[in-house]
């Protein structure tokens, strides 16, 4: 993959990665990072000074696995991608906000979104990566931080599926208004992402837009180990 990862973001198809947004809200994101790219991510996870702080899952009962929070500034890679997929992500959120009867709140650059988090006492950075072993899972969840947030999220497959590891899917459950939940499995190759809510997405009815909630987790790693970038664009308290 030749060209630089910003130029790489702004040349995916964004206009049928927003229709998928809208229509199933989530869109899958065709191999971003290459190889290599995995594997420079993979080792940051042995550099201590990079992160601001280690969790434990199953301290908290969160699942079976570990992440640990990048540190600001974040590696040169993942700054790439927070401030590459926001813009246009900008985009979506406003217009499902508009759907759902609010106004447009979401300023153009991840550079003024991140001012109003800090604002808001929102400082800590939120991007992740997370490891899971065999019998590790992540159980459902929204990554919520403070009162601000931002709609979507970005995940990111480290390792190969089905050679570095089995099992490990990335789970999505929609609870929809007044009626059973309905489930997403979404396997994702090396470097390949997933775009999804955060916590809820607009829905056409016959009387306009309704709101379903999100959650997501991860179906239990059966070998191997699973290593994943999560790419959150709000800050925490
Ligand atoms: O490991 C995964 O695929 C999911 C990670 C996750 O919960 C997140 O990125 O917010
Ligand atoms: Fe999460």
């Amino acid at each position: 993959m030749p060209n630089r990862l910003s130029e790489r973001i702004a040349s995916l198809e964004w206009e049928s990665l927003q229709q998928a947004l809208d229509e199933q809200g989530f869109a899958k994101i065709p191999p971003l990072l290459d190889k290599e790219q995995c594997e420079d991510i993979i080792r940051t996870y042995d550099q201590p000074t990079l992160f601001r702080s280690t969790i434990d899952m199953s301290r908290y009962r969160f699942g079976m696995g570990e992440y640990k929070y990048y540190q600001a500034p974040l590696p040169n890679i993942l700054q790439q991608l927070r401030e590459g997929f926001y813009p246009e992500l900008a985009k979506t959120a406003n217009r499902w906000l508009e759907q759902l009867g609010h106004t447009a709140v979401y300023p153009a650059s991840l550079g003024e979104f991140l001012d109003h988090c800090h604002q808001q006492g929102q400082v800590r950075s939120t991007p992740l990566i997370l490891k899971y072993e065999a019998g590790g899972y992540n159980c459902l969840h929204q990554d919520l931080y403070g009162e601000v947030y931002f709609p979507f999220q970005v995940v990111f497959v480290l390792n190969q599926r089905e050679v570095d590891y089995s099992g490990g899917e990335f789970l999505l459950v929609e609870q929809r208004p007044r009626a059973q939940s309905r489930g997403h499995v979404i396997t994702l190759e090396q470097g390949a992402g997933l775009v999804f809510p955060t916590t809820q997405r607009p829905v056409s009815g016959t009387r306009g837009f309704y709101r379903t909630t999100l959650r997501h987790g991860v179906s239990t790693i059966t070998s191997g180990t699973r290593y994943s970038l999560g790419i959150i664009f709000h800050d925490a308290k």
